[in-house]
């Protein structure tokens, strides 16, 4: 079973700078498979979360998509026709992607009404999306506010908002970054289960190559906003091709040794 197929094709985004037009995406054509997580890597600042926000249509103010489509089984689709419905997203600090005065139910209900799916089960589906993402205790972590909450059950009431949409696709911008270590890892296990339960297609930036190795299938490394590299990740740590991808595993392999990726 393969499932679907969301493809970036030719992306290219830009900014205007001091009067100077620059390529923060240049021209990087990727797609991502159902059931399969593709890690995005590449230096800080080569383009990584850009490429996640022209996909989705979120850039920032003053960077502008040049060109380029998104498709899903070769039939492209509109940014705001993706979001949620197709492609759910989760980003790094959990707590700034929450209204500080707003509970966890207002935050639920409103994904619902963005999704456009306030119906009667609506109580019943919060519930199971936020049981899926480890948060067992509902009706108590609903009524609570982001300022009550640990980063790792925000970071939790992120992906469960993310699944409210039954999106077939995640775009995850470093969602462990800011989190403790232990924390980390039991969000990685849960995006590992998901990918399994659900078939979720991933697209996981990360700087981090300890969780490539522990969690992608297929890697893609950026430089300068250019797509220099992409394979399997064993081919990536074991005969890494481009000099960008030979330094981002070296440096890994310096600190933590190969038997993480063995
Ligand atoms: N609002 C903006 N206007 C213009 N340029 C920007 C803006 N935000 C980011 N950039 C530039 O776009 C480029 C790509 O940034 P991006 O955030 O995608 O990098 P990244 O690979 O995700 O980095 P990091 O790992 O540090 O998050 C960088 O050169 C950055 O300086």
């Amino acid at each position: 079973m393969t499932g679907q197929t969301l493809a970036i094709e030719g992306l290219t985004a830009t900014a205007v700078i001091d009067g100077q037009r620059h390529i923060l995406v240049d021209d990087l054509s990727l797609a991502v498979q159902q059931g399969r997580i593709l890690a995005l890597v590449g230096a800080s600042g080569s383009g990584k979360s850009m490429t996640c926000s022209a996909a989705l249509g979120v850039l920032p103010p003053g960077v502008t998509m040049a060109a380029g489509r998104v498709t899903i089984d070769d039939v492209p689709y509109g940014a705001t026709a993706l979001r949620g419905r197709h492609v759910a997203s989760i980003m790094q600090n959990p707590r700034s992607a929450f209204n500080p005065v707003r509970t966890m139910r207002d935050h639920a209900a409103e994904t619902l009404r963005a999704l456009g799916t306030m119906g009667a089960d609506a109580e019943d589906r919060i519930a199971h999306c936020m049981q899926a993402a480890g948060l067992e205790e509902v009706k108590a972590v609903l009524s609570l506010h982001p300022f009550e909450m640990s980063g790792g059950m925000l970071q939790r009431m992120m992906i469960a908002l993310a699944l409210l949409g039954d999106a077939p696709f995640l775009f995850a911008d470093e969602p462990t970054t800011d989190l403790d270590l232990v924390v980390q890892m039991r969000i990685l296990e849960l995006l590992e289960k998901l990918v399994e339960e659900r078939r979720l297609g991933v697209l996981l930036v990360t700087h981090d190559m300890g969780v490539v190795a522990r969690l992608a299938d297929d890697v893609a490394v950026l430089d300068h906003g250019r797509l220099v590299e992409q394979a399997p990740v064993m081919t990536i740590f074991h005969q890494p091709g481009h000099p960008v991808t030979r330094m981002l595993v070296n440096a890994h392999l310096s600190l933590y040794g190969m038997e993480a990726i063995a």
